[in-house]
């Protein structure tokens, strides 16, 4: 069998990409041509008595991802990678998600368990709630981007294109909830507007049954980027800092 060669794409002015271990290849990337993307870590899909919890989604298993999601950033933040977080929701009379025209709709298990629930209108992803909060464990700091969305792909209907073009960001380091949902919804519309996608496995959690996480990540390994974990991430960038000439 061919040795795997590691995927690259830099551009001229890169000063120091490092090389992740990732399937179905390594992949190489410059930290300050790269964005670590934290998809909606919100109660609403991390913590009990939120949207997905109270739609009948597991969500007992997501601390560990929180704390890993947690490390990822912080190794992020210290070699110099824009840190994006991602909120998904709609202002608190649902315009924004669309009447019986969307397919959102139609589709949001966050509306029908609302339709169903009459007592909880208002209260799951509307902006200003609870459920829209990033979770307690998880916080912003200064020069960090937040970004609302409105649907499943974060490219979807907010600036954040332009905002990575005008950084000249071209990779982009996924974690976050849900992995087969918005986390690969952004991911593929990253692959057709020709961003490379890196996703921390161990820092994703699905919506649904185990085997949605495991086609999810074969799907992005498979057609659409490149799978790694936290630890691997962590030890990568702490290494391409250790190459750096050191200043006096
Ligand atoms: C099911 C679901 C997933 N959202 C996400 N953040 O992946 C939803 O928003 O209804």
């Amino acid at each position: 069998m061919n040795a795997k060669r590691a995927v690259v794409c830099t551009t001229a002015s890169t000063t120091h990409a490092v090389t992740l271990p990732a399937r179905p290849e390594d992949i190489v990337f410059p930290p300050e041509q790269t964005a670590l993307i934290v998809v909606d870590m919100q109660n609403a899909y991390a913590t009990p008595g939120g949207y997905l919890d109270l739609a009948g989604f597991d969500v007992s298993a997501t601390r560990p991802v929180i704390d890993r999601i947690n490390i990822a950033v912080n190794a992020a933040r210290e070699a110099g990678i824009q840190i994006i977080w991602f909120q998904n929701g709609w202002d608190d009379n649902y315009v924004e998600a669309g009447g019986p025209g969307s397919p959102n709709w139609h589709k949001s298990n966050a509306l029908k368990t609302m339709r169903q629930r009459p007592e909880l209108e208002g209260t799951l992803l509307a902006k200003g709630t609870w459920d829209y909060q990033l979770v307690d464990q998880l916080t912003p700091q200064p020069g960090d981007i937040v970004l609302p969305k409105p649907r499943y792909s974060g490219f979807f209907n907010t600036a954040l294109d332009s905002m990575l073009r005008s950084r000249g960001i071209r990779h982009l380091v996924f974690t976050g909830i849900a992995t087969n949902v918005c986390v690969e919804s952004t991911l593929r519309d990253g692959f057709f507007l020709e961003y490379f996608g890196i996703v921390l496995e161990d820092a994703t959690y699905q919506a649904g049954p185990l085997f949605a996480q495991q086609a999810a990540i074969f799907n992005i390994e498979t057609f659409f980027g490149w799978v790694s974990n936290v630890d691997s991430f962590c030890a990568t960038l702490k290494a391409g800092q250790n190459a750096l000439p050191q200043t006096a």
